[in-house]
């Protein structure tokens, strides 16, 4: 079996803030053991709420920000003992695209000459072939040459977006990050922006790590998925199984927030209730328990078992809810005929009124 375009393995970032003379350092947990992997042409959608640490990912995967542990391997090859100079090259097969394009774009320079920039840099092709090369690059983001000699407010929103994506497509890349790439935009400029992403996808062979707090988006775009949860992954697997078989309550949640796929279906939004922990306090017990419509005492003194991550199979970390689903979904016909599931559920369901009460 070939390797996954990229493999991530118990990754870890702290950051510690504070000390000095006076103040009392403190240690903000801000991602947690999270792996998954990424395989060539998939599109691999990060989702969680604001401060879930996405954005923390997505700059660790590219090592603009450094693990405290963990693993990053780019096509079986450990990249996060390289060095810069090392790094420089292979960042060329990584590149990033963030929410708000105008803030990497310089006003002052014409979009043709902001593609052309890495392609020189990079020397990736003559320089009198640079300018057709760029022309070629803008069509492929459905601009056209006479755009090249613009500058980017001339352009709307999602042109820009289309711009920074010609801009990082300009050095060939295997792995693009997009950082809520489509978030600042309408919601039908936000659809052509993915369909875009998606085509250039099936034409390149390009691979992308896609950042958002929106299910709706991650529907859309993503092969597989990773729901975050202050700092951890709670689920990961395959979109269509995510979507259709949600297996971890945040993820329900974040399901049940999010608008009805079904055109016309008028089923009311549930807004999420609660707030994450602050990843300056990191109680023993699980992260979601506060929020969590299935949890016992347990979970708020001890992390619930996580299933061992398997490449490209679906996991759920909470094993109890999952059990707790399991066993509810018996028919009492078959409860009857089990005596030892039956038992297991009337503790569970015991245990979880007792937590209720108190
Ligand atoms: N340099 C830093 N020092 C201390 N804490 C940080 C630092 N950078 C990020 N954090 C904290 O890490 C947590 C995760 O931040 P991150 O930006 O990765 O989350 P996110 O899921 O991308 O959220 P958002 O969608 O709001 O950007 C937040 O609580 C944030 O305050």
């Amino acid at each position: 079996m070939t390797a996954p375009l990229l493999e991530v393995r118990n990754l870890t970032k702290t950051y510690r803030t504070g000390g000095g003379l006076f103040g009392r350092e403190r240690a903000a947990h801000v991602v947690d053991d999270v792996s998954f992997v990424i395989e060539k042409g998939a599109t691999f959608g990060l989702v969680g709420e604001s401060g879930s640490g996405k954005t923390t990912i997505g700059r660790l995967v590219l090592r603009l920000v450094e693990a405290n542990g963990g693993s990053l391997l780019l096509d079986g090859e450990e990249i996060g003992e390289k060095s810069d100079a090392e790094m420089r090259r292979l960042r060329q097969r990584m590149q990033i695209i963030f929410q708000d394009p105008f803030a990497s774009l310089d006003p002052r320079v014409k979009v043709g000459e902001a593609i052309a920039a890495p392609i020189r840099l990079h020397r990736l092709r003559p320089r009198r072939d640079v300018r057709d090369r760029v022309v070629e690059l803008l069509e492929l983001v459905g601009l056209g040459a006479h755009q090249a000699d613009r500058f980017p407010h001339e352009f709307s929103g999602g042109q820009r977006q289309r711009i920074a994506i010609a801009r990082a497509l300009a050095v060939e890349p295997e792995l693009i990050v997009c950082d809520e790439a489509v978030s600042a935009l309408d919601l039908s400029i936000q659809a052509q922006v993915i369909n875009l992403l998606a085509d250039l996808r099936d034409r390149l062979g390009v691979s992308y790590l896609f950042i958002s707090h929106d299910m709706a988006v991650i529907r859309h775009v993503a092969t597989h998925v990773g729901v975050l949860y202050a700092g951890r992954l709670v689920e990961t697997g395959e979109a269509k199984e995510v979507f259709g078989n949600p297996r971890h309550p945040y993820t329900r949640m974040l399901l049940a927030a999010s608008p009805s796929p079904v055109p016309g279906d008028a089923r009311q939004r549930q807004a999420i209730a609660g707030e994450p922990p602050s990843p300056y306090e990191r109680a023993p017990g699980c992260r979601f328990a506060s929020r969590c419509p299935s949890a016992i005492d347990a979970c708020r003194s001890e992390q619930p078992p996580l299933s061992t991550f398997s490449r490209g199979s679906h996991q759920a970390a909470c094993i109890r809810a999952e059990e707790f689903d399991r066993l509810t979904l018996l028919s009492d016909e078959e409860a009857r005929m089990s005596p030892a599931y039956r038992l297991r559920i009337d503790l569970l369901r015991r245990a979880r009124a007792e937590s209720r009460a108190t």
